[in-house]
């Protein structure tokens, strides 16, 4: 072999060598995206936004990062830096990441003090030598930007793959948007929940008293049995817990439970809600419409404040309760249901009916197995334990971790009057667990001045030259208000409002709240 020959195929055979190692790093390189992108695929948000901005900054050869996400304003903001001081100035990487976004492709600089790159000094102050943004692009969509930097001389940015850069983010892009997606459901997910909450109450009567011993042992009694029950106490003492209790440890649990507070709603509304409408039978009425009765056969109906039936209402109940039968609103022909009923009131019905405010027919038909809910002033013995219960559930509710109560705290407790019984109890500490900052349960007499409904945060207080408002309409401004402070959040509403969510629900459609 002559020595030209030769050393042409040496040559070849160093070129060979070459591209197949430059060939050999490529698949390398893909392969490491294919496990980073394998690792990106959490549905953790922030576990993602750590794992795109570190692989990010390895994959890059640079030191340091920040990824920024688009929001609603078109804003940009920041929400992961790498390897920065808190106090560094991002002028530079915000103007880079803006222009990265605005073109939709990724900018490259490798070697800023020959380049032009705007805000010069700004990147001279920071001593970078190269810099880097590439834009996230999720379904067409730029969602943000990633951006990387460093200050040193020899960089990984001189031998940038942006195939592989622009595959990276294009992954990076999906796996946040997947991560946000989990995020909103997960967040949707808790507020549907809490309605399911609520139904779950049925074994939380939380109690030691003597009374409300008693007041167990006489659910005992009726969980299987269909009897009427009229349960009476006065506010917030337990009445529809109780209801739910006989309801779903009995033997209706798989069927349902409605509840309609008989006070909150005019007659003619009140009729079709329980009793359903045929379509046509007033105006408005543009459907068929299945009332309570007929939904929950099988089940119970909850008619709580029974007290303020009208005398027609009263009178259609009795033929219910004496009959088993209905009739929707405009029908002529009788319907049956094995719906159970149970009825609660705060007011003494007995004594109602000496007055001539109720019917003394309905009250014995009604009454046929009574329970009697003390007032809290009389089995204060609860109170630790209903304490204790309730800082269990809101810790759970509001994701914190109060796990001291003070000694004086749990005697303050104790010995208030809560006249609003147990619900003004569990507001109550609602609010101090809102407001404790820490794991310890604190009470500040100022954060309760005011009372419990206190309004004084009202956006629409109404000024000096005003004209008054009847109640009604401070009532539905009240409402929309306290709906509006809580985005809508209709058991948190009930809460503050210091009323049952169904109650919420009457008043809301009362004054035409969607
Ligand atoms: N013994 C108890 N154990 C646990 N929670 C209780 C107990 N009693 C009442 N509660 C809670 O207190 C709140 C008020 O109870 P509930 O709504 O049953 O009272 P109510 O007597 O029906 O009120 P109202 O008279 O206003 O209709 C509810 O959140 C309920 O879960």
């Amino acid at each position: 072999m002559t020595g030209k020959k030769s050393h042409f195929l040496d040559s070849l055979n160093k070129v060979r060598q070459k591209s197949s190692d430059r060939m050999n790093r490529k698949v390398l390189a893909w392969e490491k995206l294919l496990e980073i992108c394998r690792r990106i695929s959490s549905l953790d948000l922030d576990q993602v936004l750590g794992l795109i901005l570190e692989h990010m900054i390895e994959l890059t050869g640079t030191q340091r990062g920040l990824l920024m996400l688009c929001d609603r304003q078109g804003g940009l903001k920041l929400v992961r830096a790498a390897n920065m001081a808190e106090n560094q100035d991002f002028h530079i990487s915000r103007s880079i990441a803006r222009q990265a976004i605005a073109e939709g492709t990724m900018m490259v600089v490798e070697d800023v003090p020959t380049s032009g790159v705007r805000n010069r000094h700004s990147v001279m102050d920071l001593g970078l030598t190269a810099v880097l943004a590439v834009p996230l692009t999720a379904r067409d969509r730029v969602i943000g930007v990633m951006y990387v930097d460093t200050d040193a001389v020899d960089h990984g940015l001189h031998q940038l793959d942006r195939g592989l850069c622009d595959a990276f983010a294009a992954q990076a892009a999906i796996a946040i948007e997947n991560a946000q997606l989990h995020q909103k459901l997960k967040q949707d997910y808790l507020f549907l929940k809490e309605p399911l909450d609520e139904a779950d109450r049925f074994d939380m009567i939380v109690y030691q008293s003597r009374g409300m011993q008693r007041v167990r042992l006489a659910i005992e009694k009726v969980l299987d049995n269909p009897i009427t029950v009229l349960v009476q106490g006065e506010s917030g003492t337990g009445k529809e817990l109780v209801a739910h209790a006989i309801h779903y440890q009995g033997n209706r649990k798989d069927k349902r439970f409605v509840a309609q507070n008989t006070g909150a709603l005019p007659d003619t509304l009140l009729e079709s809600e329980l009793f359903g409408h045929r379509r046509g039978a007033f105006s408005g009425a543009t459907s068929d419409k299945v009332g309570l009765f007929e939904i929950a056969d099988g089940g119970t109906v909850f008619l709580d404040e029974i007290g303020e039936a009208s005398p027609a209402m009263q009178v259609r109940l009795l033929r219910l309760l004496e009959t088993g039968t209905f009739r929707r609103v405009g029908e002529t022909r009788d319907r049956q249901t094995d719906a159970r009923i149970i009825a609660a009131t705060h007011r003494d019905l007995a004594a109602e009916v000496k007055k001539g405010n109720f019917r003394e027919d309905l009250f014995y038909r009604l009454s046929v197995f009574p329970i009697h809910l003390p007032p809290l002033r009389d089995r204060r013995e609860d109170i630790p334990l209903l304490v204790n219960h309730f800082v269990e559930e809101f810790n759970r509710k509001l994701h914190k971790g109060i796990h001291l109560i003070p000694r004086n705290v749990m005697e303050m407790l104790s010995e208030r009057e809560w006249k609003g019984n147990i619900r003004e109890l569990k507001n109550f500490l609602y609010r101090m667990m809102v407001l404790s900052p820490g794991q310890k349960l604190l009470y500040e007499a100022e954060w309760f001045e005011g009372g419990m409904d206190d309004a004084s945060e009202a956006e629409d207080e109404p000024s000096e030259t005003a004209s008054f408002k009847t109640l009604h309409e401070v009532e539905s401004d009240y409402i929309r208000y306290v709906l509006k402070k809580v985005r809508g959040n209709q058991s948190e509403a009930a809460r503050i409002l210091g009323m049952k969510r169904t109650t919420l629900l009457a008043r809301m459609k009362k004054h035409g709240i969607a």
